[in-house]
C-alpha cells in the first residue's frame, strides 16, 4: 500500500503553546515531551491535548511509551524537555511528585492494581484519605472507603478481603476503589481490562464509563483492548514513531493511511471488533433503544 503521510487530527501550529490561562477546555496538556533512558529514546516532541469529561483511549504498540507518558502526566517520570500542564498546574516545573499540589485532583489505576498486599480492600482506599486528609475521623474514613468500594461494583464483604482472596476482576474493582478515594477529576487507567475474561472485561468498561458519566470524570485509559476503544472512548491517541501520531475518533484514524492504523483497526482483530460494535447498534436499532439508555451501558 503507498504510503501517504499521516494527517494527525491536530498539527502543532494548531495546539497554542503553554502557558496560558486555564479555562477548564483541555485538563491535560502535554508540549514537546522527550522522554529517554540513557540512548533509548521513548519520546520525542511529543504533543497531546485531553478534552474534560472525555474518555481518551491511548493505543501503541509494545514499548511504544504509553505508560511512560502516564508517569509523565502524573509526574513520576521527569521529561528530558517538554512541558506538561494538568488541571492548569504545570508538572514539569515541580521539583518532585511531593511538590505537585493537584495530585489529590486526579486517581490512578495501575497495571495489575497495585495494591498493598498486606491491607485490606478497604485499607487500601483508606491510604490515599489518610494521607490528603489526616484530620478525617477514623469512623468517615471507613465510611468513604466503604462507599467508593460499592461503587466500584464490589460486594461489601470485600472490604474486609485481602488482595490474594480476590480474583483478578475484583482486584481491578479494588484498584478502581482506591484511585476514586478522593473524588478525582482526572482518572488514569493502565490497561484496566488486561486480563480479564470478556465478560469481565465488558462489565468492567461498562463499570468506567458509567463512573466517568455520573462523576463527570476525565479517563485517560491505556489499553490493547480493541472492544474497549469501541465501546467507550470518545477519541482515540496513537502513539508511534515516538510521538502522538493521530488524535481523533475511530473513523477518523481509519481513514488515516499509516500502516501501524491500519494494521489495529483493520486487522482480523479490529474487524471483528467493529462487527460487534455493529451488531449492538444493530440490536439497539431493532428495538427501538436510543444507546443512551441502554441498560448495558448503564451498569456493570
Ligand atoms: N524506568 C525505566 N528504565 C529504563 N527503561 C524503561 C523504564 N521504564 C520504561 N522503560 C522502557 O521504555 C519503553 C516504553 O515502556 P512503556 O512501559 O511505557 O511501554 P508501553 O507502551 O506501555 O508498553 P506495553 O504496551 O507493553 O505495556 C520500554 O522499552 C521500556 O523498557
Amino acid at each position: 500500500m503507498a504510503q501517504a503521510p499521516v494527517a494527525p487530527t491536530h498539527s502543532p501550529e494548531e495546539l497554542p503553546e503553554l502557558p496560558e490561562a486555564f479555562d477548564g477546555k483541555f485538563p491535560i496538556r502535554v508540549r514537546g515531551v522527550r522522554n529517554a533512558f540513557g540512548d533509548h529514546v521513548i519520546h520525542e516532541n511529543l504533543d497531546l491535548d485531553v478534552r474534560r469529561g472525555e474518555i481518551l483511549g491511548v493505543v501503541g504498540g509494545s514499548g511504544t511509551g504509553k505508560s511512560v507518558l502516564m508517569r509523565t502526566i502524573i509526574g513520576l517520570q521527569i521529561p528530558d524537555a517538554g512541558e506538561v500542564e494538568v488541571l492548569g498546574s504545570s508538572i514539569t516545573d515541580a521539583r518532585d511528585d511531593e511538590d505537585i499540589d493537584i495530585r489529590s485532583r486526579w486517581g490512578v489505576l495501575f497495571q495489575g492494581g497495585a495494591l498493598f498486599s498486606t491491607l485490606t480492600v478497604a485499607e487500601n482506599v483508606e491510604v490515599p484519605l489518610r494521607e490528603f486528609y489526616p484530620e478525617i475521623s477514623d469512623e468517615l474514613r471507613h465510611e468513604i472507603a466503604r462507599y467508593k468500594v460499592l461503587l466500584s461494583g464490589l460486594p461489601a464483604e470485600a472490604t474486609s478481603k485481602y488482595p490474594a482472596e480476590l480474583s483478578g476482576g475484583m482486584r481491578k474493582r479494588a484498584g478502581l476503589a482506591r484511585a476514586l478515594a478522593l473524588d478525582p477529576e482526572l482518572l488514569f487507567l493502565d490497561e484496566p481490562t488486561a486480563g480479564l475474561d470478556p465478560i469481565g472485561a465488558a462489565a468492567f468498561d461498562q463499570l468506567i464509563l458509567k463512573l466517568q458519566q455520573t462523576l463527570d470524570l476525565t479517563v485517560f485509559l491505556i489499553t490493547h483492548d480493541l472492544d474497549t476503544l469501541y465501546e467507550i472512548c470518545d477519541r482515540v491517541a496513537v502513539i508511534a514513531d515516538k510521538r502522538v501520531i493521530a488524535v481523533g475518533t475511530i473513523p477518523e484514524l481509519l481513514a488515516l493511511d499509516h500502516p501501524w492504523i491500519q494494521e489495529y483497526f483493520n486487522g482480523p482483530r479490529g474487524r471483528a471488533a467493529q462487527d460487534a460494535q455493529a451488531r449492538h447498534e444493530a440490536a439497539q436499532a431493532a428495538a427501538g433503544q436510543d444507546p443512551e439508555d441502554d441498560p448495558a451501558q448503564q451498569g456493570a
